[in-house]
């Protein structure tokens, strides 16, 4: 299979997304992960539209890409104007770049619709890609609404592709704009250009949109076609329903279709890119995007887990380390004796016998029930395990607490805890206050927790979760209260359920704190055990 090119639209395409914004410093940032994993083409934005994009393509300037070509983007010029006067086209030369990229119109209803002539259009187009190639770049051609302007009108959308390729376009590139073609036709018309240019030599590219959910199915068809560029985003962030997602793309290609479009190598750094371009969008991250989502690896039932054990081939479609991804078990009211066995060992517990998985396996069905939901609370299932098997060791004692809210008319409401824990043989009480009951209570054990563990002081709440379990009992209702921790090298959560939000609450603060606690003993142990 010939070589695809890789194609980026994240920074342009991908900003026409809702709520996708990036500053151009941003830009900067994520062109360089793009180039630093291999891929061909960067189109940075369209430097005719904003200053944003322009002060990108001038700090784009001054860094220097391994792989990727930069690519600026813009349209074909006004009607009625030459090439040299369209202030578009003049700041596509201005961006500096060695590759531009322009869209021009294929469907007669959307020439119709700018009040244009059929000919005039496909002037804009030829004139266009001639006078940006007599200028020096390398030209790809956008024909947008291709396979809508084919299914109206195939001779008009034909011209229009062979207008550009007089003008001397490198590529033409098939654009499914409203996202609403299917895999089949898509086949059928990639074909019918490929025999329409027969003996021309432009090279052909794709660009699909999510709209029926098929744009990484129709980017793979048409590189079965024999399209060799392929365009697409990073998480598929893009305009309505989104572009095709390379984070899909480029596995499939390089380990389904006997296609490298970059290295092995290169292909473990998938999923960081995809998790740092979320981070600067500021996007949660899709737990089930496929290949580099949380879950795209994680078995919940106890059957999967079972053979997963044995084979990994049973229940997974590739290894999840050729993305960067690992593979998860999950415990739930959906478990065997494999998820349990699994987890424990990952989470560094002895279960002493397949008798005691068993019994966890009942005991944790038995909490489910209640409420618990273990998947999402690694560090009080660890807990639950040593408590089960008789291995755990408190690192404090609650005796008592006491919260208080108070109200006054004018003012908000203030929260004060008072906490009593034992310590060995040492008591402490404290007091403290917080915005609310559960911000009181953690500032209260942290104060109390400090004289004897000052390495308290690093860890911190991230998140903190509370869902009702069942609203149909109103207030008497169950909560699920899930808190996120972290210090400088992890992350844990931890779960509490009860009819009382603030005992809900303190059952997954102490959990989290214990889990700290006894993290911070096992590593005193280790750092014991290498001194000995
Ligand atoms: C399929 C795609 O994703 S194409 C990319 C779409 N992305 C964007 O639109 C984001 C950036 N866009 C912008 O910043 C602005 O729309 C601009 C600067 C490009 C143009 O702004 P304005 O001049 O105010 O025009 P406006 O946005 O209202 O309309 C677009 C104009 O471009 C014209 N146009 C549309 N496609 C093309 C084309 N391929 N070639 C030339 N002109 C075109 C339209 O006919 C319309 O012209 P009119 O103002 O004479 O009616
Ligand atoms: C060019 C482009 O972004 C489109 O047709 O969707």
């Amino acid at each position: 299979m010939e070589p695809v090119l890789l194609y980026d639209t994240t920074l342009r395409d991908g900003t026409q997304g809702e709520n996708i914004n990036f500053t151009a410093e941003e830009k900067i940032r994520i062109a360089q992960k793009l180039d630093d994993i291999g891929i061909h083409y960067i189109e940075g934005g369209w430097p005719g539209s904003n200053p944003r994009d322009k002060k990108f393509f001038e700090l784009a300037k001054k860094v220097e890409f391994k792989t990727a070509r930069l690519t600026a983007f813009g349209s074909t010029r006004r009607p009625g104007i030459m090439p040299g006067d369209d202030q578009n086209l003049q700041a596509l030369l201005e961006s500096g770049t060695p590759a531009v990229a322009i869209f021009g119109k294929t469907w007669d209803l959307h020439v119709r619709l700018m009040s244009n002539t059929q000919e005039e259009n496909l002037s804009m187009i030829e004139e266009s890609v001639a006078w940006l190639k007599a200028n020096g770049k390398e030209v790809i051609y956008d024909a947008e609404h291709f396979f809508d302007g084919y299914r109206g009108n195939p001779e008009y959308a034909l011209q229009t592709l062979r207008a550009a390729v007089r003008g001397g376009a490198d590529f033409l590139v098939l654009c499914d704009t409203n996202g609403g073609t299917l895999p089949a036709e898509l086949a059928q018309m990639c074909k019918a250009v490929q025999s329409a240019l027969d003996g021309r030599n432009t090279k052909l590219g794709i660009h699909t949109h999510n709209d029926s959910a098929l744009a990484v199915a129709n980017s793979i068809e048409a590189v079965s076609c024999g399209a060799v560029m392929v365009q697409g985003t990073v998480n598929g962030y893009g305009e309505r329903c989104g572009n095709a997602d390379l984070t899909a793309i480029i596995p499939i290609l390089c380990t389904k279709m006997g296609c490298p479009c970059i290295s092995d190598e290169n292909l473990k750094k998938l999923l960081s890119l995809s998790r740092f371009v979320s981070e600067t969008a500021n996007m949660i991250p899709l737990s089930s995007r496929p290949f580099v989502g949380k879950s795209a690896f994680a078995h919940k039932g106890g059957i999967h887990v079972s053979a997963v054990m044995k084979d990994p081939r049973a229940y997974e479609h590739m290894r999840p380390e050729q993305v960067g991804n690992s593979r998860q078990v999950l415990v739930s009211d959906l478990s065997g004796k494999s998820n349990v066995e699994y987890k424990a060992k990952e989470l560094g517990v002895d279960l002493g016998g397949d008798g005691n998985s068993r019994r966890i396996v009942r005991e944790i069905k038995r909490m489910e029930q209640e409420g618990y939901q273990f998947d999402a609370a690694d560090g009080s299932f660890k807990i639950l395990l040593e408590k089960l098997t008789e291995q755990f060791e408190s690192a404090f004692i609650l005796e008592s607490f006491r919260v208080t809210i108070e109200k006054d008319r004018e003012k908000p409401c203030s929260a004060h805890a008072t906490v009593k824990i034992s310590v060995g043989c040492q008591d402490e009480i404290t007091a403290a206050e917080g915005d609310g009951p559960v911000s009181a209570l953690d500032n209260a054990l942290r104060k109390a927790l400090y004289k004897f563990f000052p390495d308290i002081e690093t860890m911190h709440l991230v998140d903190f979760k509370v869902r009702v379990i069942d609203g149909r009992s109103g207030t008497d209702a169950k909560v699920r209260v899930l808190i996120e921790s972290r210090d400088q090298d992890n992350i844990w959560s931890t779960i509490g359920v009860s009819e009382d939000i603030i005992e809900a609450s303190w059952q997954a603060l102490e959990d989290s704190f214990q889990y700290k606690l006894a993290k911070q003993q096992n590593l005193i142990c280790t750092q014991k055990q290498i001194s000995a």
